[in-house]
């Protein structure tokens, strides 16, 4: 099980970069994240969330929590229509915001085995690929509230990690 980074923390807002070679431990890393997914709870999540800054997401929207994806250096190659829907975040933990996101997307990535693969999606899974892409760039949904919004999460989950002895 990996540790979730949680926002504010900086190494968040990193970029992670493209993955040369889909090795070992690639493989391994995907094992990884979809275990810690799994134990927290969540339908997707990205390298970047577990302080590994490479092109990786897995993510799991099946209703028995037994058909995960990986896509490798993403890229969405199609989106359309807009629609709203309610986000939360394993690195912004007990927050929930309405976000619009494009309604239907096609995506190219490469698979576990290093294979490239076509995507198209809609709903909750067009949403978790959009929403775990933006974490690849260093972006969070928190970034497309009010800055008042924003800045009072911020403070409480500030205060929660003070409590809890974070460092920073
Ligand atoms: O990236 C993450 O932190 C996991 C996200 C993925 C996600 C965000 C928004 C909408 C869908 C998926 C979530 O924390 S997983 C928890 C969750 C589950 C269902 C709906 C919303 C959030
Ligand atoms: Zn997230």
């Amino acid at each position: 099980i990996l540790t979730i980074l949680e926002f504010p923390d900086k190494r968040l807002r990193t970029v992670a970069s493209e993955v040369e070679q889909v090795d070992a431990g690639i493989k391994k890393l995907v094992d990884d994240m979809i275990e810690t997914m799994y134990s927290a709870k969540g339908v997707g999540l990205a390298a970047t969330q577990v302080n590994v800054h490479k092109r990786v997401i897995v993510m799991d929207v099946s209703e028995n929590k037994d058909d995960p994806i990986c896509l490798i250096n993403p890229q969405i190659v199609e989106r359309d229509g807009v629609e709203e829907s309610e986000e939360g975040c394993l690195s912004v933990p007990g927050f929930f915001e309405k976000v619009s996101r494009a309604e239907h997307i096609k995506v190219k990535a490469l698979d576990r085995n290093g294979d490239s693969f076509e995507l198209e999606a809609r709903d909750l899974l067009a949403v978790c690929i959009q929403h775990e892409m933006d974490h690849l760039e260093g972006k969070l949904f928190v970034d497309y509230l009010s800055p008042f919004k924003r800045n009072r999460i911020k403070a409480k989950l500030d205060k929660i990690h003070r409590a809890q002895g974070h460092q920073g």
